[in-house]
């Protein structure tokens, strides 16, 4: 039986040293953006797994052997880098980044969520990693996505992708930002940034978002700019891939009217493999 073990060793450590070479190939076919990490694809990678996994294996380990993979292959391809929220006393960021980006690429903790964002937009860092944003954040890092420069990180991943394993700390997703595109994966959430020229009630907003054909799961507003005598900023995440040019957008507006100065997406991500019901437990 161990001759048997030595030989599927031998037979996954010869599969993984071609999965480099294509990789390799990926790579140079990639050029001249290279863009080395694709999200969408790495989420549907995963979700292809998970649907034929079998036996007694658990599926959330083959997630994060997938994840250790798929973070070093992509480092092949080029400069990878990642900057994570992790104050002292949030060391579980620090946790599931690194269960999502492996162990290899060069990882840096800052303390706030925008010092993260910044490094991305200075391109010190790859990705950045910053807390799920919360109801009663005061600070939302999220305020600082909503401008439509293409130099602006964008929400590109939501980790952790497979459960939260031995992470310390509370029980805290993250979102990763980069210089890239979100792209739909098939069962995706949306971030949409809304600004509007005078308040109007949530329930009004969700209201119109649904008539236009947009699921809300839910709303965070930013209501520090009220001292300076602006309404406040929403963020609605929906379900769903939801493109800059997608027709629902243009209908909400139209619905609202004239007083909403800003309703784009600023990123999304592929569902997570537990959050998704129709998953099986991990
Ligand atoms: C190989 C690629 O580059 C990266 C590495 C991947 C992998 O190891 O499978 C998947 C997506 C990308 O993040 C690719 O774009 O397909």
């Amino acid at each position: 039986m161990r001759r048997e073990i030595d030989e599927i060793d031998d037979a996954i450590h010869d599969l993984l040293m071609r999965r480099a070479q294509v990789v390799e190939q990926i790579g140079i076919a990639k050029r001249p953006d290279n863009q080395i990490f694709r999200p969408g694809r790495e989420a549907i990678i995963l979700r292809r797994l998970a649907a034929r996994h079998t036996g007694a294996f658990p599926i959330a380990v083959v997630v994060r052997i997938w994840r250790e993979m798929i973070a070093a292959f992509s480092r092949l391809q080029g400069p990878y880098a990642i900057t994570v929220y992790a104050p002292e006393d949030k060391r579980g960021f620090w946790d599931i980044a690194r269960d999502h980006y492996g162990s290899v690429i060069p990882m840096t903790a800052v303390n706030t969520p925008a010092a993260a964002i910044r490094t991305v937009a200075d391109g010190t860092a790859t990705v950045g990693v910053v807390p799920m944003p919360e109801e009663d954040d005061h600070e939302p890092w999220w305020r600082h996505l909503m401008n439509e420069d293409v130099k602006t990180p964008r929400i590109v991943a939501r980790l952790p992708f497979c459960g939260r394993g031995n992470a310390r700390g509370e029980n805290h997703d993250a979102l990763a930002v980069a210089l890239i595109q979100h792209e739909g994966t098939g069962d995706d959430r949306t971030l949409l940034g809304v600004e509007l020229s005078e308040d109007v009630s949530r329930g009004r907003l969700k209201d119109a978002l649904e008539a236009a054909g947009l699921t809300v799961v839910n709303f965070r507003s930013w209501t520090g700019r009220e001292a300076g005598g602006g309404p406040p900023l929403h963020l609605v995440e929906v379900a769903d891939y939801v493109a800059s040019t997608d027709p629902r957008l243009s209908a909400f507006k139209s619905k609202v009217g004239d007083i909403v100065l800003r309703a784009t997406p600023i990123g999304g991500y592929a569902m997570p493999l537990g959050l998704n019901p129709d998953v099986k437990k991990v």
